[in-house]
């Protein structure tokens, strides 16, 4: 149902991006590596800090094989984007990022259109559920949601949930409000990249 809504709304979403196999194995794969505290850009330091108030998030790596990969899978993906947003993009694309989620992880509202930054993408790589005991690998909690697609001042409170499901990927513009609902079991995976305004 939000997938259609969403849609509808000109998000971009592809729901088999990645297969269940891909997904597990860059899963486990994020699983063993070595975490970071995720951090966030400050428009007036110009600088990426942590913000434990704004977002909790780690992130992971893959291999440099894996992360080929995907960033093979993102490069094939800019004309489709440029048609359906109507706009051209850098050929260099933001590099991805591997994150995960524990529980009690979120990333409060906020835009992303610094930096040259026009189109999100988020690849979720396991399923959420509405079940808070959590089993195979799955989250509960954790939804994107996505306000302001309504051009109208009376909605801007209006979101649209979106529940991840493992191979799905969503495109949005990066100047629409957005957040990570808090993770209320299990861990949410997912790779985040960008798509940039061209360089002359
Ligand atoms: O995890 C997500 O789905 C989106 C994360 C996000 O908003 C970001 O990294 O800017
Ligand atoms: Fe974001």
């Amino acid at each position: 149902m939000s997938i259609d809504l969403l849609r509808k709304l000109g998000v971009y979403i592809d729901t088999d991006f990645l297969t269940p196999t891909q997904c597990q194995n860059l899963c486990q794969e994020i699983q063993k590596s070595s975490f970071a505290e995720a951090k966030v850009y400050d428009a007036d330091t110009k600088s990426s800090t942590k913000d434990d108030a704004l977002r909790q998030s780690l992130f992971g790596t893959v291999s440099s094989q894996a992360d080929k990969e995907i960033r093979k899978k993102i490069m094939g993906l800019r004309t489709d984007l440029e048609h359906h947003f109507n706009e051209q993009f850098d050929a260099i694309f933001e590099a991805p990022k591997y994150l995960a989620y524990d529980t009690g992880h979120f990333f409060g509202a906020h835009t992303d259109d610094q930096l040259g930054r026009r189109i999100n993408i988020s690849i979720y790589l396991n399923d959420e559920t509405s079940q808070e005991n959590t089993q195979n690998n799955s989250y509960c909690g954790g939804s994107l949601k996505i306000y302001g697609l309504l051009d109208n001042p009376a909605l801007k409170d209006w979101g649209v949930s979106l529940t991840g499901a493992q191979g799905l990927l969503v495109a949005y513009r990066a100047d629409l409000l957005h957040e990570v609902t808090p993770v209320l079991s299990g861990s949410r995976y997912a790779i985040v990249s960008r798509f940039l305004k061209p360089r002359k």
